[in-house]
């Protein structure tokens, strides 16, 4: 009898988490857990220290304290290893404009590839089910230069999903997305969830961002509340963070949030 696998509770843990960007402290002794199989959203105003937290969290960033991916330290995996772990799509992030959008999805699989190999069958299987996803595999043989600002991020989305990888850090995934292809990321992030998977991701659309399983919410470099999505106290923690200038209501079976007006 095979005895059965229990995930840690914990995809990534941080403890007592500071980090500098040149002379200046942002992050300030973060301790926080994330669970597995989840959606984990990090919200709060500009300069909060979400992006920096997310880097931090993806051990792309030196800090003091600990992080754990997976129930072992960051330090302790190999880059490789963790590359196949942990997928990461960047805000802004640059590709070469002359390579084509199937090249740039196949940048996912180079983890799993050994040196100069040519990709697997495995390796192009994977990379089609992520441009089909994001449905961005019409375009695959045109190159990234040539794709508008939502079109490129739906390819580089299709990067990161053709990792597989069991814990995807996303910041700002839906920048350049219009209506219907956010409701499409929704849709892909709930899939990657109920395969187990754990997706974390830092949302200025807070309304999206109310449809993950948990907020993390952050301002000054700290966190100042953690809690399910559904529950009101995590409501309120949103409205404090924003000065009071949003109200959080339900509509149709979900969450919406609305500005605050000045009188
Ligand atoms: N290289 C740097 N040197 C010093 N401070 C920096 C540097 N880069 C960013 N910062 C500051 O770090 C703070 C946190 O930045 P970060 O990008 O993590 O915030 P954020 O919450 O993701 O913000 P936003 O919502 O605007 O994207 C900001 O106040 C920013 O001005």
């Amino acid at each position: 009898m095979t005895a059965a696998v229990h995930a840690p509770a914990a995809a990534l843990e941080a403890r007592d988490l500071s980090a500098r960007l040149g002379e200046a402290a942002i992050l300030h002794d973060i301790t926080l857990a994330l669970p597995s199989g989840r959606w984990t959203c990090i919200v709060g105003p500009n300069g909060a220290g979400k992006s920096t937290l997310l880097k931090a969290l993806a051990g792309l960033l030196p800090h003091r304290g600990s992080v754990a991916l997976l129930g072992r330290s960051l330090a302790d995996w190999s880059s490789r290893q963790r590359a196949q772990q942990l997928s990461w799509l960047g805000q802004n992030e640059g590709s070469a404009d002359d390579l084509t959008v199937w090249d740039v999805a196949m940048l996912g699989r180079l983890p799993h590839q050994a040196w100069l190999s040519a990709p697997s069958e495995a390796d192009r299987a994977a990379v089609e089910r992520a441009l089909r996803a994001t449905q961005a595999w019409e375009w695959r043989a045109r190159s990234l230069g040539q794709l508008s600002g939502g079109e490129r991020q739906r390819v580089l989305l299709a990067r990161a999903l053709a990792v597989e990888a069991q814990v995807l850090l996303m910041d700002e995934p839906l920048a350049n997305l219009d209506p219907p292809h956010q409701a499409d990321w929704l849709d892909v992030v709930q899939a990657l969830v109920r395969e187990g998977k754990t997706v974390v991701s830092v949302l200025h659309e807070i309304a999206m961002a109310l449809h993950a399983d948990e907020l993390v919410v952050m301002a000054q470099g700290r966190v100042t509340h953690q809690g399910p999505c559904a529950d009101e106290t995590t409501h309120r923690a949103l409205e404090a963070v924003f000065d009071q200038r949003i109200t959080v209501h339900q509509l149709q079976g979900q969450w919406v949030v609305l500005p605050r007006l000045r009188p």
